[in-house]
């Protein structure tokens, strides 16, 4: 029976007979060669001269790497001015302050947070792939208004190894506000590997770099309320069941958490899941219903409200971004160390889930209600049964644990909330005349 080797490669055999009688061959003439002393130098000569070009080759591929393109929009990763620019927005200006890399910082959530934090004198830089999920200019306007305040945002995707490898080669970043993801709850139906790809692929990439890093920055990252899926115990408490996710988008969270959880145990990363409640506010996500309705009643467009079983309302816990921001704040700050280096443990490290609620559901009716109040517009309503796309027919957060933890506490209700919102709706898509702008 012939050896196994041989059986997955039938040709290995004849192969090392043909390289012994080259190599045979070889011999013999490098041994004529080396008989004459001058022949010898000339070798010698050569060797030289091969070695001095290899080198200077391999320095001008080093310095080619220090830059690197972004295929998709020709920005330029690295280089003296990137890293000035980096540098100074992750300057700290308190004392024990935080330095902390935001993914998804043009983002709703991210703009919020990142700004947040710079202006209470930590240092914050900010990553975004500018996809186009939703109108980018968006997202471009809160760039603007982040680089106002000092705040930079470096154009990458968080599945490129190099650029997040860059970024903590330049800044030994102590935490990682981790708010970068594919949203939205239905939209999983119509392109679920973009989920895949960024809360899953993406996420451990991040982590991968995390881990590495020395040292290891504490990580806090966006999870969602989705995640207690087909749970009916309400209000929802971190300890319920959270294995029947309605939606890929809810299981990509899901998993999020099981995979955050392995780099905490193997590395010693500090890991804090928050579990955001349907977040609405100012410059917020234009793919959300509230968002989505407000601009559809005022251009006058009919709205899809989607009901529940035996004709039940839907309801949501919808949470005010300025809470949100807090939670997440108090998060940072309350995270504690990593504790591997070089990409060992050295103990444990802290593990945690929070929710981020409002503790107060509204129906879905309700809130279009508070929308044209404000908008002094009534909406067309078409209601329809709640198609089967991933939706759960209400949240509702138990926020106790967040509450003693983080000294979490709501302070915003729907009604002051949605006003709020409305307003700068009108300040950034109204113009003086009544005019619709950025639309
Ligand atoms: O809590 C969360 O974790 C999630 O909250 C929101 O998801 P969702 O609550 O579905 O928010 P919306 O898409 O704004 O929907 C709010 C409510 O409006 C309803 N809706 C939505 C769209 C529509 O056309 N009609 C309609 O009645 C939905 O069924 C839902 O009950 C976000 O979109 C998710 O990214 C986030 O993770």
């Amino acid at each position: 029976m012939p050896p196994l080797e041989e059986d997955l490669f039938p040709s290995i055999t004849g192969k090392i007979k043909i390289e012994r009688n080259h190599n045979h061959t070889m011999n013999r003439a490098i041994h004529r060669c080396f008989t004459s002393t001058t022949t010898m130098f000339l070798w010698a000569l050569l060797l030289i001269a091969l070695t001095a070009s290899y080198m200077s080759i391999q320095s001008f591929v080093d310095s080619g790497t220090r830059y690197l393109h972004h295929p998709r929009d020709h920005v330029i990763i690295g280089g003296p001015h990137w890293e000035k620019q980096i540098r100074s927005s992750a300057q700290i200006h308190r004392s024990h302050g935080l330095s902390v890399l935001v993914t998804g910082a043009a983002g709703f959530v991210g703009s919020h947070v990142a700004l947040a934090l710079k202006k209470r004198g930590d240092g914050v830089v900010g990553v975004d792939n500018f996809n186009d999920y939703y109108d980018p200019s968006l997202k471009n306007a809160r760039r603007a208004l982040l680089a106002s305040h000092n705040v930079f945002i470096v154009q990458g995707d968080i599945n490129d190894e190099r650029v997040l490898a860059k970024l903590f080669d330049v800044v030994a970043f102590t935490h990682v506000m981790h708010l970068a993801a594919q949203a939205g709850v239905r939209y999983a139906m119509e392109n679920p590997h973009s989920y895949v790809d960024s809360n899953i692929a993406g996420l451990v990439t991040l982590l991968e770099q995390c881990k590495s890093a020395d040292p290891q920055p504490a990580v806090v990252w966006a999870s969602s309320s989705s995640v207690y899926g087909l749970n009916d115990k309400a209000p929802f408490s971190e300890s319920d069941r959270t294995d029947r996710p309605a939606s890929l988008y809810a299981a990509t969270k899901k998993a999020g958490e099981a995979i955050t959880h392995t780099y905490n145990h193997i590395y010693g990363l500090s890991i804090t899941g928050l579990r955001f409640f349907t977040v609405y506010g100012p410059w917020g996500r234009p793919d959300m219903a509230y968002f989505s309705f407000t601009q559809d009643i005022r251009h006058g467009k009919p709205i899809t409200i989607f009901r529940g079983k035996n004709r039940v309302d839907l309801a949501r816990d919808f949470t005010y971004i300025d809470d949100i921001v807090k939670g997440c704040v108090a998060a940072l700050d309350t995270s504690g160390k990593s504790t591997g280096s070089g990409g060992k443990k050295r103990a444990a490290a802290p593990y945690r889930i929070y929710n981020l609620g409002n503790t107060a559901p509204v129906t879905v009716p309700t809130m279009v209600g508070l929308l044209e109040r404000y908008l002094n517009k009534k909406a067309k309503r078409h209601v329809v049964s709640m198609p089967g796309n991933g939706d759960v027919p209400f949240t509702h957060a138990n926020i106790s644990l967040a509450q003693r933890e983080l000294g979490y506490k709501p302070m915003t209700d729907l009604s002051t909330g949605l006003r709020k919102f409305v307003d700068w709706y009108e300040s950034y898509y109204v113009d003086d005349h009544g005019k619709s702008v950025n639309y």
